[in-house]
């Protein structure tokens, strides 16, 4: 990334507390004078927020949780960081203009931040894929209508992002989405009754947040998976296949009507911030 990005970018990370947040900081932190940070956000994690705002110089912090909104002010003392707190906080942050919004936001309390990044253009990185199986055709409406461009983070969908011939859809046949079959694959049926939590979340491959882990563990994560790759690539959802891969090489696969099937194969570290690499290398295309 470093030889190949040349001007600096500007990033906000929503859910920066997070799994997918904190790699994204890693990533940008391998380049500090590449990024500059405009905003942080998370739920009620403060000491972690707030040591990530100094870290970083970010512009701005915010917590989502008003009750906490006095021991993030008390954190960044001193600092000039500017805090806020509240949902609302949330969107003004994501409307703030930066280059980049990772939404890394867990669950639909990220959607209302997202679409204000997407209302106002911006490049957003799609982590949060909640947002588009609680909204996708209001949120794809968006991107739409004002330009923005969506980056799928989730490794399924960026693996497909980059193997989809988006110039002649037409050719293609159908998707796949590989799944790995979480930590109980194996287990028999009735054994499943006495499975205790820390088990459920330990996934195989991956380390990722708690609720994404328990989705993977009960497969609900691969519906999800379906319902966002249906919002974010023009084929029917009876052309969108799951196929059970446990090592989770192969994040997943375009099948084109010639027979021919392009995977695009990756590493397992978490999440696919990665994808920040990819865009400085490569570019981007929009959905
Ligand atoms: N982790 C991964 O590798 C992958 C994750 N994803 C998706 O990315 C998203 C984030 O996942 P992950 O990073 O694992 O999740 P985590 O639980 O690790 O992090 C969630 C982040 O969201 C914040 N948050 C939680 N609830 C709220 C709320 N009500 N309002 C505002 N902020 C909130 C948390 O703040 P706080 O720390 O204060 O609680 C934290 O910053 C999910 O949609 C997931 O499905 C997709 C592919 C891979
Ligand atoms: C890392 C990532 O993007 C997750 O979506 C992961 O692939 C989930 O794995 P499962 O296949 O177990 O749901």
């Amino acid at each position: 990334m470093g030889t190949l990005m040349n001007e600096t970018r500007s990033i906000t990370i929503l859910g920066s507390t997070g799994s997918i947040g904190c790699n994204t900081l890693d990533l940008i932190e391998a380049n500090p004078d590449q990024w500059r940070v405009v905003a942080l956000t998370a739920n009620r994690n403060v000491a972690k927020l707030a040591e990530q705002a100094r870290r970083v110089g970010a512009e701005h912090a915010v917590i989502a949780d008003p009750d906490h909104y006095t021991a993030l002010k008390e954190a960044l003392a001193g600092s000039g960081i500017k805090v806020s707190a509240g949902p609302q906080a949330l969107v003004d942050a994501a409307q703030e203009p930066a280059d980049w919004v990772m939404a890394g936001i867990v669950g639909a309390a990220g959607l209302a931040p997202t679409l204000a990044a997407v209302k106002r253009g911006a490049m957003v990185g799609l982590a949060n894929k909640e947002c588009l199986v609680c909204a996708g055709d209001l949120v794809m409406k968006a991107v739409k209508e004002c330009g923005a461009t969506i980056l799928p983070v989730d490794s399924e969908h960026n693996a497909i992002f980059q193997v989809f011939d988006f110039v002649r859809s037409e050719g293609v046949s159908k998707i796949i989405l590989t799944a790995s079959g979480g930590p109980f694959r194996t287990r028999p049926r009735h054994s499943l009754a006495t499975v205790t939590p820390e088990e459920a979340v330990k996934h195989p491959n991956w380390a990722m947040g708690a609720k994404i882990s328990i989705d993977s563990a009960t497969m609900m994560n691969k519906g999800l998976e379906l319902i966002e790759a249906y919002h974010l690539f023009p084929l029917p959802e009876d052309k969108i296949e799951i196929l059970v891969h446990p090592q989770s090489v192969i994040h997943s696969m375009v099948e084109y009507v010639d027979g021919s099937v392009l995977a695009q194969l990756g590493s397992r570290i978490c999440a696919r911030p990665s994808l920040i690499h990819w865009h400085g290398q490569r570019g981007c295309q929009p959905l």
